[in-house]
């Protein structure tokens, strides 16, 4: 490593001694320069010490206006400030979440310049993430709207399914509801003080999977009774599929043989599950072992009763969160919803409110030239006779292929953002708020696309 300046061998000594240790040291002097940088931290933010050395802070990174630099805040204040968690995306791209201890340096009375201690926390997040959600965060079915007959049947098996111990299966596309569902059954069954656990094939490596699915199970008997919420099964791979099946054969012996069960399997599938077989992607067995008790879960197209519903629940749900006070949404919004086919169901509606009411100013009503440019893009304008998805429009060129919405949709967002990334010299907060969205929104979107940052980037210091 590296020391610049200061009593050179000092530092040097101590600089290579941090670079052993597991956590991240970020040393500053007083001019917000970084003097010191150690190996763990480097690996964090996946950045090389010559990117950072005796540079500003202010110069390498950058800051957003809502969001402080630990480390010159400490200079500037001269007091510690302690766990601050921090979640980021490194230079690889990788979502990093931390945890931080920031201490002024003083000698002699006097600041000399500020220390962090960084602990990556990430996995344990990730970890906790699969433990189990707090009973408040969970929803019941006094929260959904059922407006529509297909929902409201949905509601009643549910409820039903609630009133025995039967492991159940529910079926239905990304996006329909299916784990806010398990969550309603997991509270009618009063389990509202035990936890959650949810597990996600779709997201987690092989070896993760199968140390959660069956590693884990001997510390669960001991701790009450549980919900395993196991999300996605066509993504689970076919030899644990296999071992899943046993386990719940296992399971559904041992359950009959006493009144409350260890844990309860809440399983989902978001596939035809007679598809997913055919493809090769579902074991039959794993099936029918499984789908006693099946719910399935209605796609928005099918039930669009509930669009306005559901808009007013968003409003105020959003409204709550941004403290905002928007009021409705247009009749002519509501229209074009109605024609829309929604392949990504309730969490889509979610993310067009959602993204809508981030370009809202003062207005109070939802109008289409505030819903977002891609989606925009699905519809004529309505304040012109000319429709929007021309043969001219973005990206839709002579000789190229139609291609499926959802891929197209991807592709113009990915390009778009790259445009305004690549206009604002990849400066993340100019871009975002050019985008009118909010930094992390931004950065989430980057991740999505597998748009890693060209420029510097690293933790908001
Ligand atoms: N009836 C509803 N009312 C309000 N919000 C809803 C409703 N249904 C779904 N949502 C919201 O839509 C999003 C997606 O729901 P959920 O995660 O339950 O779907 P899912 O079918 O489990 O999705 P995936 O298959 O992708 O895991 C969530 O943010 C959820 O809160």
């Amino acid at each position: 490593m590296s020391v610049p300046r200061g009593n050179y061998l000092d530092i040097q000594f101590v600089a290579q001694a941090l670079d052993h240790i597991q956590q991240g040291v970020h040393v500053v002097d007083l001019n917000g320069r970084t003097i010191l940088y150690n190996q763990k931290i480097r690996e964090m933010e996946s950045m090389e010490e010559t990117d950072i050395l005796d540079k500003r802070l202010v110069d390498v990174f950058q800051f957003h206006p809502d969001e402080r630099s630990t480390l010159l805040q400490v200079l500037a204040t001269k007091k510690p400030v302690l766990n601050v968690k921090q979640s980021y995306f490194n230079m690889r791209g990788h979502e990093i979440t931390t945890l931080n201890d920031t201490y002024p340096i003083t000698v002699e009375k006097n600041v000399v310049g500020a220390i962090e201690i960084t602990r990556d926390v990430s996995s344990m997040e990730q970890y906790i993430g699969h433990l189990g959600s707090a009973p408040s965060n969970l929803s019941t079915f006094d929260h959904w709207t059922d407006t529509s007959p297909l929902i409201k049947e949905m509601i009643f098996e549910g409820k039903k399914a609630s009133q025995t111990c039967s492991m159940i299966l529910l079926t239905g596309e990304a996006g329909s509801g299916k784990e806010r569902l398990a969550q309603s059954i997991h509270m009618e069954r009063q389990l509202g003080t035990h936890a959650f656990r949810s597990i996600d094939c779709r997201s987690l490596p092989t070896e993760r999977l199968q140390e959660l699915l069956f590693s884990k199970e001997k510390e669960t008997h001991t701790e009450g009774p549980s919900t395993w919420f196991i999300n996605h099964l066509e993504c689970l791979d076919l030899n644990l599929q296999k071992k899943l099946t046993q386990h719940l054969v296992e399971w559904r012996k041992e359950s009959r043989m006493t009144e409350r069960p260890n844990h309860y399997p809440i399983l989902t599938l978001s596939e035809d599950p007679i598809d997913a077989i055919q493809s090769g992607k579902l074991d039959k067995d794993l099936y029918y072992t499984m789908s006693e008790v099946t719910i399935f879960v209605p796609s928005l197209r099918d039930r669009k009763e509930d669009i306005r519903a559901l808009c007013t629940y968003f409003i105020n749900h959003f409204n709550t969160r941004f403290q905002t006070l928007i009021e409705e949404v247009s009749d002519e919004v509501i229209q074009l919803f109605y024609e829309y086919d929604w392949p990504g169901n309730v969490r889509e509606l979610e993310h067009v409110i959602e993204a809508s009411m981030f370009a809202m100013d003062q207005d109070t009503m939802l109008l289409f030239t505030h819903l977002p440019h891609y989606f925009r893009l699905k519809f004529e304008d309505p304040m012109s006779s000319k429709p929007t998805l021309d043969s001219s429009a973005f990206m839709v060129r002579e000789g190229k292929a139609i291609q499926a919405l959802d891929a197209f949709l991807q592709e113009a967002e990915s390009y778009y953002i790259q445009k305004a990334l690549q206009y604002h010299d990849y400066n993340i907060t100019k871009t975002a708020d050019a985008l009118g969205m909010s930094r992390q929104n931004l950065q989430y979107r980057l991740k999505k696309n597998n748009l890693i940052r060209q420029k510097k980037s690293g933790s908001p210091k």
